[in-house]
């Protein structure tokens, strides 16, 4: 190990150069218009595995109806590296796909240009989520082939370009090929998510789940003048709003009624599991970027986080946005928002809910427009422990590359594969991030440290070893 420890360290700039070619494709699957570099990504991607003496093929997963319009669906990259039936096989899974970023929308640089700063920060969209990770098993195959060294286990590769938005058709395929492709897996690990803070690496046993919602407005045939219309009719702006406002409140409590029945209660011994974080306000302050926080304790904060719901409101399609006073009525509107669920909520009960709840609202209004609201996606929740051999084993290589113990966490966002994975395979499955909590993950001046790209590219490398070497 201490070779491969030493390699990584020595050819730095060549895993940074990868990172820059992947970056410089804008992967975006949320828009229509980046669906080519979605497929140009996951073709980058199988060069470069093939590059490794991976043995690479693409899965197609069909077509998406995207409001309506057939897109086709990006495939799934399948790679092993190794098939030597006395190792172990570790599934490894990531996404090649990003969220949107437009210079406009304040980044101090062009989002799929990779920039080192003064800091040593990699700035760029994919950066942190998920490129830096995928590219970190690659760095991990890339220096035992450099090295003339067999590596530990033998690596799967499983790559998607949907997860951003709503990893669709996925799970049937994990399901599909639980017993065919991934028939030899021994244990499955995810680099998708971040650390606590900024200094302290995690493993991650738990996140929550997500439900998309899209609430439609619609009224007139066509946008209208604002004078000439102004107070006559029913605006389907006015109505969207009135029905937005009642979802949440300013302190977060969601409004729906019945949300909060299959929560679960908080245990004695879940309440340890916040006693020894290392995680303070400051880092909170600093990732936000300002005191805006509505808790004041770690505690309540993280377990607002993890382990309760919360609902977001994301925004409004077919609104005026532009600079400027333009003095319209839109004639649709509709308003996106999502709530992340928790053990014990159920996605289906969710949106029956929620669809309910809006619908009620909006009979209360009066109004005479028309209102379609649904889930557009939803994931579950996943909750696992972090007493299992594949935690143990990634512990021991935190410990080997950054000489502590790893906190251990659960998460707000939502990698829903990750149920798949443990349901369809019956395999632990292990979340180890690569990046930190402030690396601004689906925001504006996205980064992974230079630092935490190497070393946890040395981390992957090395939880491989300490895998290799545990009974699962
Ligand atoms: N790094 C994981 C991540 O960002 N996951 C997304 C998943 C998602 C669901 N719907 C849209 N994206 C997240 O928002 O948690
Ligand atoms: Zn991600
Ligand atoms: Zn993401």
């Amino acid at each position: 190990m201490d070779q491969f420890l030493e390699y990584v360290d020595k050819h730095q700039n060549d895993f940074v150069e990868r990172l820059r070619k992947a970056v410089a494709i804008p992967s975006v699957s949320g828009d229509p218009a980046h669906r080519p570099d979605v497929f140009k990504m996951a073709e980058w991607l199988v060069e470069e595995l093939k590059s490794l003496d991976a043995v690479v093929e693409t899965r197609d997963l069909g077509k998406q109806d995207f409001h309506g319009t057939e897109l086709d669906l990006p495939p799934i990259v399948l790679a092993t590296v190794g098939t030597d039936p006395k190792k172990k096989t570790i599934l490894v899974y990531g996404h090649y796909d990003v969220q949107p970023a437009l210079l406009e929308d304040g980044w101090n640089t062009d989002p799929f240009t990779l920039v080192e700063d003064e800091n040593n920060r990699l700035i760029g969209r994919g950066s942190s989520d998920d490129k830096g990770p995928v590219l970190g098993w690659m760095n991990v195959v890339d220096a035992h082939k450099a090295l003339g060294l067999e590596l530990p286990v033998n690596i799967m590769f499983c790559l998607e370009g949907m997860e951003e938005s709503g990893s669709e058709g996925l799970d049937a395929f994990i399901f599909e090929e639980a017993d065919k492709y991934f028939k030899d897996v021994d244990a499955v690990c995810i680099s998708d998510n971040y650390w606590l803070g900024t200094s302290k690496p995690c493993l991650t046993y738990g996140l929550r789940g997500v439900s998309y919602f899209h609430m439609k407005v619609k009224g007139p045939a066509a946008d209208l003048h604002s004078g000439v219309f102004g107070g006559t009719i029913h605006e389907p702006m006015t109505d969207l709003f009135k029905v937005m406002s009642k979802l949440v409140d300013v302190d977060g409590k969601i409004l729906v009624p019945g949300i909060y029945e299959h929560v679960r209660a908080l245990s004695d011994e879940e309440q340890k599991t916040y006693d020894d974080l290392s995680f303070k306000m400051e880092e909170l302050h600093d990732a936000v970027g300002s005191k805006i926080n509505i808790h004041d304790s770690i505690r309540e904060t993280l377990q607002c986080r993890w382990r309760n719901p919360s609902l977001s409101i994301h925004g409004v399609e077919g609104g005026f946005y532009s600079p400027g006073d333009k003095t319209v009525i839109p004639a649709c509107v509709t308003g996106k928002f999502s709530i992340r669920t928790v053990p014990d909520m159920n996605p289906k009960e969710v949106s029956a809910l929620v669809v309910k709840f809006c619908q009620d609202e909006f009979e209360k209004l009066g109004s005479k427009n028309k209102l379609d609201v649904h889930c557009t996606h939803d994931g579950n929740y996943w909750l696992s422990s972090p007493d299992h051999p594949n935690y143990v084993a990634a512990a021991k290589a935190v410990e080997t590359v950054y000489k502590v113990k790893p906190d251990l966490t659960r998460e707000g966002g939502s990698i829903p594969v990750t149920l798949s994975f443990q349901d369809a395979l019956k395999k632990n499955v292990l979340l180890l991030p690569m990046g930190r909590g402030d690396d601004g993950a689906h925001s504006i001046n996205e980064k992974l440290d230079r630092s935490n790209y190497i070393c946890g590219t040395q981390l992957l490398g090395a939880y491989l070893y300490e895998v290799s070497q545990i009974t699962l």
